[in-house]
């Protein structure tokens, strides 16, 4: 059999909603990018992501739900194996991790591989770092430090939403990462394939491999962080969704560190709207000019967060999508009168 180049692995990693699905879909209208295989990797038990990338090759592959730095580790390499085996095989495979994974356990897995460390070469690590969110959530989470400290290539996303621009994120970056290149997502002649995706010195060789690296990733996320999905079978008013929306973060705002999710409006079904939350950060809501290919009609939302109660944020969906149980408020019961939301308040 021939020998056949290796295939490129670049990962797109950043913390929950700093904006790698968006920085994905500008990298992958790059001609070069043609010929690579796009894997997803989603926190949440229901997965949004994959309808939202745009790719115009065979699809998106999405990992099933849970972290590839822990429980989804091997469903990765039989994907990566799967991938080698396509009869159009990719020159490139780009991986959109989950906002809570360590890229490190990643890179030493496949290294450590015997067959996947020959057919796959480390190409890149870039992280998206919003400018909102950005400063604090490094204080925060080490997930953010661990995926910042390991970049390649550091893309601040959200400039033009933050107050004091990108300069006291950049500088606090650079302290973190004095190798990593950092560029400003609004730059969109540097975004480019060539520019983000050269083969880079963290992906290959540096820290990420060497054993204590990766012990010191203790899997503890999944303990303390939680997801919850929500969902509704037919169109809902897209005034309940928001007002939904805006009772959620106003009662666990603290808690919260991502909503998504797409929604079957009653006034526009075949439109739906697209929700995006990063923290305190609700984007305005977008209506698409279609459904995703295969994305399923309804409601379904995504509320990742820390210390969530899941509980009160279902029985506040549960109301608000007209699903409530009898003894609970509706609605119309929550939108007349206010004091009808003590009814729901997390229990003290
Ligand atoms: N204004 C502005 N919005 C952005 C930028 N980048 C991303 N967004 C928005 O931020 C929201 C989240 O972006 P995504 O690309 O989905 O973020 P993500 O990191 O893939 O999210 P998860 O996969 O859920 O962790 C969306 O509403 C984007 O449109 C940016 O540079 N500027």
């Amino acid at each position: 059999m021939a020998e056949r180049e290796s295939i490129a692995l670049s990962i797109v990693t950043g913390f929950l909603g700093a904006g790698k699905t968006t920085l994905l879909n500008r990298l992958l209208k790059d001609p070069a990018l043609t010929d690579t295989a796009v894997i997803v990797n989603e926190f949440g038990e229901i997965a949004i992501d994959h309808f939202l990338v745009e790719t115009a090759g065979d699809g998106v592959i999405e990992l099933g739900g849970g972290c590839l730095c822990c429980t989804v580790r091997g469903e990765l390499a039989d994907t990566l194996m799967a991938v080698t085996e396509r009869p159009q095989r990719p020159r490139r495979v780009v991986l959109e991790t989950t906002g809570l994974a360590d890229p490190a356990p990643v890179l030493q897995a496949l290294a450590a591989h015997p067959v996947l460390s020959v057919l796959y070469r480390p190409e890149a690590i870039i992280a998206a770092v919003d400018a909102v969110n950005g400063a604090s959530t490094l204080d925060t989470y080490e997930e953010a430090r661990r995926q910042a400290a390991l970049a390649d290539r550091i893309v601040i996303t959200k400039a033009e939403l933050a107050p004091d621009g990108p300069e006291p994120l950049r500088a606090r970056l650079a302290e973190l990462n004095g190798e990593a290149e950092i560029l400003d997502s609004r730059d969109s002649a540097p975004l480019t394939a060539a520019k983000l995706l050269r083969p880079g010195f963290a992906a290959g060789s540096r820290t990420p491999l060497t054993p204590s690296f990766s012990e010191a990733h203790h899997h503890h996320h999944a303990s303390h962080f939680s997801s919850v999905c929500l969902v509704h079978d037919g169109a809902l008013p897209l005034l309940a969704v928001e007002n939904f929306l805006d009772l959620v973060t106003t009662q666990q705002g603290e808690q919260i560190l991502r909503i998504k999710g797409l929604v079957e409006t009653d006034d526009d079904p075949d439109h739906p709207v697209l929700i995006q939350g990063a923290q305190r950060l609700l984007h305005a809501p977008e209506r698409l000019s279609r459904w995703p290919d295969n994305a399923p009609r309804g409601t379904r939302l995504v509320v990742i967060g820390q210390h969530l109660d899941v509980e009160y944020i279902r029985r506040i969906f549960a109301a608000f999508a007209g699903q409530a149980a009898v003894d609970t408020p509706d609605r119309k019961a929550l939108e007349e009168n206010p004091l009808a939301i003590a009814a729901f308040r997390p229990l003290p």
